[in-house]
């Protein structure tokens, strides 16, 4: 009997949420604007659902379909939730030079239960508070002290591909991710941590399984909630495992720092990162243990990821462009003396050529491919259309990066399109690798000199030589744009 009542309850209650749900599909003021947009039909209730119910490879081909489609602006929606898809720098500008439309989308709610508010999920007065404690860690006064850790790294990077070059092709990734993951725990987190690649690869499969539920998550809606339904299927227990193996990791970080931490912080000292935050909780600041565990994920993640995504197409693009390999070594050899010779933070600085090569690797293969917004209020794109008040504004930045009329023959790897004359008449919000406005990336600063340190150390120490070709290289939909079978180089010693 009791039994019964919970079925027969749950019925209504599910019926009672489809009649909501088809009256505010039909009648509401936001689905009245939102049907306007040009977009995929799609079907009553259910919305566009169907269509993107695939696997994280289709997924990524799907979103280029429509985006070519439907250019500039397409919209989806399922359920109550809708959005907008776009891939114009005028409608990118509106969304992002706004300090309005600071809100993530509600993609970003499933970073929670990893990354709790950090940084990149918080929103408001606890965003705002955040960014100000830690600005001043990225001032270039504390990176000019990072850059000895990243060539201390980058040198282990090379000994370890010494060691593989011999054999077959190597698959970058799984040596970029234990030079990237030390990189960001010693500079940011102020800890030595032991490279043990078990350490690492431990923690880089547990972001691949988070990362495949997320994209899973995403499209189906009935695992949206965590304690309801998704914590009952298996992925998502396995999901709960990987984030107490990300979560005990980051724990060990602060732990290992927090014995070593005396808080001699001077009004005008700068610190690194893990220790602005401890200060800053010392002196009373708005930030618990709770608070600098989130940031600490925050920028584990964030603070790796990205660069070795970022790493590992630059490789992949070099290998295939010899000519421009060469270009980049005899500019080292010009500015260091000789090619192996250790960088400093100046030498970097003037590398101006393969700073132009980075750029253009990061325009072609951008780590963080999409990013989304909640909007505050209406806007009313370039092509017309006005998108309302929460919806989700979803920012293609893999597409924006290939719009041929700032890019003429986009798929083109072409360094010459950020020379200074090249590049001073574009628009201002057509290359975004660091997303731009208010919420732009806090690191990219870091990340360029780390980018560069490693490509030092590489290529004074190797000749690349292509395994993968470009076109051999399957994406997917995931939180960074990542290779689903890796990318593979053939390293060859440098005589
Ligand atoms: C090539 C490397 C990198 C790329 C392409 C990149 C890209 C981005 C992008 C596109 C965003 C905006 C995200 C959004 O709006 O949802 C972002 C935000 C962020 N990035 Fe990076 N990033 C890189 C490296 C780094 C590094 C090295 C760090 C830390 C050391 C870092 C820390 C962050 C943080 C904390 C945010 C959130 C900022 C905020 O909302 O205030 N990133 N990054």
């Amino acid at each position: 009997m009791i039994l019964f009542s919970v079925f027969l309850l749950f019925v209504v209650i599910a019926v009672a949420s489809l009649i909501y749900i088809w009256w505010i599909q039909n009648f509401s003021r936001f689905f009245t604007l939102l049907r306007k947009i040009p977009g995929p039909p799609g079907y009553p209730i259910i919305g566009n659902l169907l269509e993107f119910i695939a696997t994280p490879e289709e997924m990524f081909k799907i979103d280029r379909k429509l985006l070519r489609q439907y250019y500039p602006l397409y919209k989806e929606w399922t359920l109550n939730y809708g959005g907008v898809n776009m891939i114009h720098p005028d409608d990118v500008e509106l969304v992002l030079s706004s300090s309005k439309h600071n809100e993530k989308s509600m993609v970003y709610n499933f970073l929670h239960s990893w990354l709790g508010t950090g940084l990149l999920t918080s929103t408001g007065a606890k965003w705002q508070t955040r960014r100000k404690i830690l600005t001043p860690a990225f001032h270039f006064t504390i990176l000019q002290q990072f850059v000895p850790v990243f060539n201390e790294g980058a040198a282990k990077l090379v000994e370890e591909l010494k060691r593989r070059c011999d054999g077959d092709a190597v698959d970058v990734v799984g040596p970029i991710t234990q030079f990237t993951l030390l990189s960001i725990a010693e500079t940011s987190m102020g800890i030595k941590l032991d490279d043990s690649p078990r350490d690492c690869t431990d923690y880089q499969n547990a972001i691949y399984t988070f990362g495949y539920a997320l994209t899973y998550r995403m499209v189906r809606p009935w695992l949206y909630n965590d304690s309801v339904f998704f914590n009952l299927t298996s992925l998502g227990k396995f999901t709960r495992k990987s984030i107490q193996t990300l979560h005990d990791f980051s724990r060990r970080v602060i732990t290992e720092r927090e014995k070593n931490f005396t808080d001699s912080s001077k009004p005008n000292k700068r610190m690194a990162m893990l220790d602005l935050l401890l200060s800053a909780k010392h002196n009373g600041a708005d930030i618990d243990d709770d608070g600098i565990a989130e940031e600490v994920d925050t920028f584990m993640f964030e603070g790796h990821d990205t660069t070795t995504i970022a790493i590992t197409y630059v490789l992949l693009l070099l290998a295939n462009h010899p000519t421009t390999q060469q270009e980049i070594y005899d500019e080292m050899t010009a500015v260091l003396g000789t090619a192996t010779k250790t960088p400093t933070y100046s030498d970097l600085k003037e590398l101006s050529f393969m700073e132009r090569c980075l750029k253009e690797c990061l325009r072609l293969y951008p780590s963080v491919p999409f990013i989304a917004r909640r909007l505050d209020e209406d806007i009313t794109t370039s092509s017309g259309y006005v998108v309302p008040k929460n919806a989700m504004a979803q920012i293609h930045i893999y597409d924006l990066h290939r719009n041929p009329e700032y890019f003429p023959d986009p798929e083109k790897f072409d360094p010459d399109r950020f020379l200074p004359e090249n590049a001073k008449n574009r628009h201002p919000f057509v290359y975004l690798p660091f997303s731009a406005g208010p919420r732009n990336c806090i690191g990219q600063r870091f990340a360029m000199l780390e980018l560069k340190a490693a490509l030092c150390a590489i290529l004074g120490n190797f000749v690349l030589e292509a395994a993968d070709k470009r076109e051999d290289i399957v994406m997917i939909t995931e939180m960074v744009l990542r290779p689903k079978n890796g990318v593979r180089v053939n390293f060859r010693l440098r005589k």
